[in-house]
């Protein structure tokens, strides 16, 4: 009964707690373990287990999706080759697997992950595993396996372990009801997609570890984001990355979605360079644990206006497959990030005439 009543006692004093969340690890219900996987009761609040002058030791989950390979690159030249280690269930390209290290991680797989964490002593880990939009509702079991199933792994393993950890989510997170033009930070979220409703669950269940056992997350929500040299894995904005690789092979492009249909969209560097700013800035500047990233937002037909520029002969045309566009259709059409600015100094570079001439002089 005492048991009980100090238990209930430490919740209350836990959920009037504020924003910081300061003094948490003290609480005894920590001790109890009401984690399956009993969080250690010792976690440090804010979980840096390196020394400041030290680099983290990195895992990227996920990694040879669009994004990875490319935050690989940035964080090895920020931390040393060796101390980032690329992971993922498929087979790795000759160039990547001699790139630096690699080795195979299956998120769903929880004493694989915890034993990779802990042999390679990782202190920071990205989560990229993930079923994007359009494939995710081609195979929602899949999808709610690896991008909810996979994550709570990887939350339990970054409290129990410690570590900092970075979830990105995305403008898939809001749906209909959400205000679109702009979307702020916190407002309402009923998302419509499998993709959406486990993004959700991600950022509050990354906040709710936040403020329960201490755990170091942070998480930013990405616009589409658009790449030259690696390939989108299945979203609703993947046409604008596909459109300048047909402009360039046969000049002829078929847009899945509406002319006139508006969405925040992000260069590859700048999505790759805020993901490393919000994990480098200190605690204390981040009023928040998930934020809003923009750059742009534009329509196929004004990206098809810039992209003329440089291809004047290509042809498009509109073929609009219906899944894509109902989910674009429920999605921000300009995000709101001035949290982001104001926190923790966010700035892109890129623009829309920006970003399409480094694609044509990245593509050739
Ligand atoms: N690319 C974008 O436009 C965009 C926008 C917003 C948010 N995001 C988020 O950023 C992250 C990375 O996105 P991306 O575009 O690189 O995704 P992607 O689809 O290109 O890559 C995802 C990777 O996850 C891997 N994966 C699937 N199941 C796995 C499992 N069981 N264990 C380990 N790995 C598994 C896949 O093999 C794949 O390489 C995702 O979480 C995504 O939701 C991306
Ligand atoms: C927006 C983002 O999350 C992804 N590119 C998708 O379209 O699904």
């Amino acid at each position: 009964m005492a048991i009980v009543k100090n238990v209930s006692r430490a919740v209350s004093q836990l959920l009037q707690s504020s924003g910081c969340g300061c003094g948490i690890s003290t609480v005894p219900v920590r001790c109890i373990g009401v984690s399956p996987r009993q969080v250690a009761s010792d976690a440090s609040f804010h979980s840096v287990s390196f020394s400041e002058s030290d680099h983290p030791r990195v895992l990227i989950t996920g990694g040879l999706g669009q994004l990875g390979v490319g935050l690989a690159k940035l964080l090895r030249k920020r931390f040393g080759k060796n101390n980032v280690i690329l992971s993922d269930i498929r087979k790795p390209a000759d160039n990547i697997f001699y790139s630096g290290p690699f080795i195979y991680a299956d998120i769903l797989d929880y004493k694989n992950l915890r034993e990779i964490v802990v042999n390679n002593r990782i202190t920071w880990l990205f989560h990229y595993s993930a079923l994007l939009s359009a494939v995710g509702e081609a195979n929602v079991p899949l999808a709610r396996a690896v991008n909810i199933t996979g994550l709570h792994n990887v939350l339990d393993i970054a409290a129990e372990h410690n570590l900092r950890l970075f979830v990105p989510s995305t403008i898939g997170a809001f749906g209909p009801t959400s205000p679109r033009d702009p979307t702020p930070d916190l407002c309402i979220q009923r998302p419509r997609t499998i993709y959406g409703v486990s993004k959700v669950h991600a950022e509050l269940m990354g906040e709710y570890y936040h403020y329960r056992y201490g755990l170091d997350f942070r998480c930013l929500r990405y616009p589409g984001v658009i790449s030259a040299d690696s390939q989108p894995g299945g979203g609703t904005t993947d046409y604008a990355v596909q459109i300048f690789h047909d402009a360039i092979k046969t000049g002829k492009f078929q847009c899945n979605l509406k002319p006139d249909t508006r969405l925040p969209m992000m260069y590859i560097d700048d999505c790759l360079k805020a993901t490393l700013e919000v994990m480098e800035a200190p605690a204390e500047a981040l009023s928040m644990r998930t934020y809003n990233i923009s750059a742009m937002s534009f329509t196929p037909e004004e990206l098809v206006q810039e992209v003329q520029k440089h291809v004047p002969e290509l042809q498009v045309t509109f073929n609009v497959d219906e899944v894509r566009q109902a989910i674009a259709d429920s999605w921000p059409m300009n995000f709101d990030d001035r949290n982001a600015r104001r926190d923790w100094g966010w700035k892109h570079d890129y623009d829309l005439p920006e970003l399409v001439a480094t694609m044509f002089s990245f593509l050739g």
